[in-house]
C-alpha cells in the first residue's frame, strides 16, 4: 500500500498495556512472520494511518521494536494497588494526544488483521454523518472497540464516563452515536489470548 493511499486525518493508536495474564508472557512480543506482534500492527496501522501511536504503561519495552516515525506514550495506568486500568482508560489518554479528526484504534494481538481492510474502511468515514462518534465492526453481543473508528471529539464523554467509575467499552459505547462497518471478514478480528489459541495462528 502506498502512503498516497492513507485516509487524511486519520492517525493510529494501538493499545499495548495488557498484563497478558492467559497468556502468560507478553502478547506484543509473541513472534509472527519473522518479528514481533506489536511490531507488525504497527506496520499494518502505517499503510492506513499517520501517525502511528503506541500508548503502554512501559514503553521502553517496544522502543527498539517499532517501525520508523511510530511514537510512543507513555500511560499512567496503575492504580494505587498496582492494577492496570484496562484498555478504556488508555485509549481516553492516548486520545489526549491526538489531533486529527479520527483515530483508528488497535489492539497490539490481532495476528490476522490486514492493511486492506482497514484501508477500505478508513475510506468510508468521510461519508458518515456529522453525528457519528465511532465506526466499528459489530459482533453478536455488541462492538469490536479494539479494531475501528473514533472521533477525536469522543474524548469528552469517554472521559465523564471513566470519571464516574466507568470502564467498560461495551457500556461506553451503549450511549454513544456508533455505526457498524459493513462486511467485515470477522476472522480479520481473532484476538490472541491463550497459549492454545497461539499455537493455532498460521505462521
Ligand atoms: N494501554 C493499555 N492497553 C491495555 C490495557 N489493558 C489491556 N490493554 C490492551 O488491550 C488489548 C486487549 O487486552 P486484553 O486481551 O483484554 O487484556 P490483557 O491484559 O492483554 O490480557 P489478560 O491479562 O489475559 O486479560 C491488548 O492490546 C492489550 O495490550 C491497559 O491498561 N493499557
Amino acid at each position: 500500500m502506498e502512503k498516497s493511499d492513507r485516509t487524511p486525518n486519520l492517525c493510529a493508536l494501538i493499545l499495548a498495556g495488557g498484563k497478558s495474564s492467559r497468556m502468560g508472557r507478553d502478547k506484543a512480543l509473541l513472534p509472527l512472520e519473522g518479528k514481533p506482534l506489536l511490531t507488525r500492527t504497527c506496520q499494518i496501522a502505517q499503510s492506513c494511518a499517520n501517525p502511528v501511536w503506541v500508548i503502554s504503561p512501559w514503553p521502553e519495552r517496544y522502543r527498539e521494536i517499532l517501525p520508523a516515525n511510530c511514537q510512543l506514550i507513555q500511560e499512567v495506568a496503575t492504580d494505587s494497588g498496582g492494577a492496570t486500568h484496562g484498555p478504556l482508560v488508555g485509549f481516553a489518554q492516548g486520545l489526549t494526544q491526538i489531533t486529527t479528526e479520527w483515530v483508528l484504534l488497535l489492539a497490539c494481538d490481532l495476528p490476522q488483521l490486514q492493511p486492506e481492510p482497514l484501508q477500505q474502511w478508513g475510506q468510508l468515514l468521510d461519508a458518515l454523518p456529522e453525528s457519528t462518534l465511532a465506526f466499528l465492526p459489530q459482533h453478536p453481543k455488541g462492538w469490536e472497540p479494539l479494531c475501528g473508528f473514533y472521533r477525536q471529539r469522543c474524548l469528552t464523554s469517554l472521559q465523564t464516563f471513566i470519571a464516574q467509575g466507568g470502564r467498560s467499552f461495551q457500556a461506553w459505547l451503549s450511549t454513544q452515536n456508533v455505526q457498524p462497518i459493513p462486511q467485515v471478514d470477522r476472522s480479520l478480528l481473532l484476538n490472541c489470548n491463550t497459549q492454545e489459541e497461539w499455537q493455532q495462528i498460521e505462521r
